[in-house]
């Protein structure tokens, strides 16, 4: 990678130096306790003079064509899936994602930059005339535009450092906008790699930036910096209500944790209902927003049901991400320490497990935990790793309850085979989706994405985000 490409603040790989102007550096060490890279720790002075760039940049940048800076977000997608080992090799070292998983995600991006394109192309805005309203006139002509908001502050999480990062970027710029980037600092190396790729790309310089730091000490300063017009977040959900007080009257998509449910009904098809929450609770060892974070199960078919998972579960393997295992290593042990924690609990105040829990530093193995009751921290507290509690239901009522009495409503799954109760379920659940005889999931990309309650505001999904980041520009024709 060379100094020229480099983003305007540059950054460390190990031994390899690149443009940076701060002498401090934060040390990027792997899910197996490794120090994989450095990264600047950016002072608020370093950023101001990074976002003062930024705002006059965006006007040149938002005059190009949009043919144009869609032609560059395409030879984007060209270069990532180029670089695409070189990426999901970082992905895979930074957050310890099993290989075919980070490939997997860069392939990802460069489909959802490719949508994001097509789609950024075809929002046209709309017209409106004025003799529709009472007493007004024909000759009153509305030209309603959308246009950039200005300068997106996009923070993305350690989990998808290269989607979560890219599902920001990619509406951002289509839309005529400049974008500040702060990833997570495990996570800032591939997402790095990836902005790389953007200016090799042919994207102008200042139009992106990458802001890598401590999020105590640069963190509230972008939230609250004057620079800022729109914040897209994605990460914890007391990170994101922090930002929302902060952010003041600035436009905020927020998409932050969950607890999602999976509910089975007893004429569900069993064995691909275990299949389904299995994937869905221990891809990525459980590190996903939308995994399935407890299932709520009728006690006829509760046996039934366990005895599958556990079987599947058993199937899994855990180990390294260099070994493709399904269960890896948490992003850090205080991740580690924290499931290990609600495990603990939970057997203490009687839930039985299902599966042998072992704990070697931030590896958790895979674990089932039956006979959960709402005494237990791990029935409504968010693990974010590699443990699945099964709550035993009597009725219909009593797990729509349950899953509406948590605080998050990201997403739901609802098993069996009655469409009709399916859809009576759906109704009452208190989330941004169902999902009906399948997994929790954000895919496919273009498809409306968001939490309600704890679990966000606001609303992502290609065209979606592209709305959040620009806004409706009226002008009126009095002929
Ligand atoms: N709903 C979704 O779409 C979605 C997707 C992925 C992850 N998540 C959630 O993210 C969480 C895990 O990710 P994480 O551990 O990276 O989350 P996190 O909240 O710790 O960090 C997210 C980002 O916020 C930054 N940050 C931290 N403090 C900040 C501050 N004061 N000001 C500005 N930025 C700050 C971090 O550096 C990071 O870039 C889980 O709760 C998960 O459910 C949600």
């Amino acid at each position: 990678m060379g100094q020229e490409t480099m983003v305007d603040v540059g950054f460390q790989l190990t031994g390899d130096w690149l443009q940076c102007s701060s002498k401090r550096r934060l040390e990027i060490v792997s899910p197996q306790g490794e120090v994989i890279g450095r990264v600047p720790a950016m002072t608020r002075e370093e950023v101001d003079r990074a976002l003062s760039k930024s705002r006059r940049v965006q006007k040149e940048w938002a005059k190009v064509p949009l043919y144009e800076r869609g032609q560059i977000l395409l030879t984007w997608a060209d270069e990532l899936i180029k670089r695409s080992d070189e990426i999901a090799d970082m992905i895979m070292k930074e957050v310890g994602k099993k290989k075919s998983s980070a490939k997997d995600e860069v392939t990802r991006t460069a489909d959802l930059i490719r949508y994001t394109v097509e789609e950024g192309k075809r929002i046209h805005g709309e017209m409106m005339k004025g003799d529709s309203f009472q007493g007004g006139s024909a000759g009153k002509v509305a030209i309603i535009e959308r246009e950039a908001l200005g300068l997106v502050l996009a923070i993305s999480p350690f989990n998808y450092p290269v989607n979560l990062s890219a599902a920001k970027l990619a509406p951002a710029l289509i839309s005529g906008n400049a974008v500040v980037l702060k990833p997570a600092t495990q996570g800032s190396i591939s997402a790095l790699l990836m902005a790389d790729a953007l200016m090799t790309a042919g994207l102008p310089k200042g139009v992106l930036h990458v802001v890598t730091g401590r999020g105590s000490e640069i963190g509230d300063w972008l939230v609250a910096h004057p620079a800022i017009d729109m914040i897209s977040f994605t990460g914890g959900t007391k990170t994101g209500q922090d930002i929302a007080r902060k952010a003041g009257m600035i436009p905020t998509v927020l998409e932050l944790g969950g607890k999602d449910p999976a509910i089975v009904l007893e004429d569900a098809d069993v064995e691909k209902a275990a299949g389904q929450i299995v994937s869905g609770a221990f891809s990525y060892s459980g590190q996903r927003c939308t995994a399935i974070k407890r299932v709520l199960v009728m006690e006829e078919v509760a046996d039934q049901l366990v005895e599958q998972i556990q079987k599947k579960v058993e199937g899994l393997r855990v180990g390294l991400p260099e070994d493709d295992a399904d269960v890896t290593p948490l992003i850090d042990s205080a991740s580690a320490d924290f499931v290990h924690s609600l495990i603990l609990d939970a057997l203490e105040k009687g839930a039985v497990s299902r599966t042998e829990y072992r704990k070697e530093g931030n590896l958790i193995s895979p674990t089932v935990l039956d006979h959960v009751t709402e005494e237990m921290r791990v029935s409504w507290e968010e693990p974010f790793g590699p443990v699945l509690p099964i709550i035993r239901v009597t009725s219909e009522q009593e797990a729509v309850e349950t899953a509406n009495q948590s605080e998050y409503g990201l997403q739901a799954s609802v098993f069996t085979k009655n469409m009709d109760k399916a859809f009576s379920i759906a109704s009452q659940l208190d989330v941004g989706t169902v999902q009906l005889n399948g997994k929790t999931e954000r895919g496919p990309d273009h498809f409306p994405f968001l939490g309600v309650k704890k679990s966000g505001a606001g609303v992502q999904g290609v065209r979606k985000s592209i709305e959040s980041m620009t806004r409706e520009k009226v002008t009126v024709l009095n002929l």
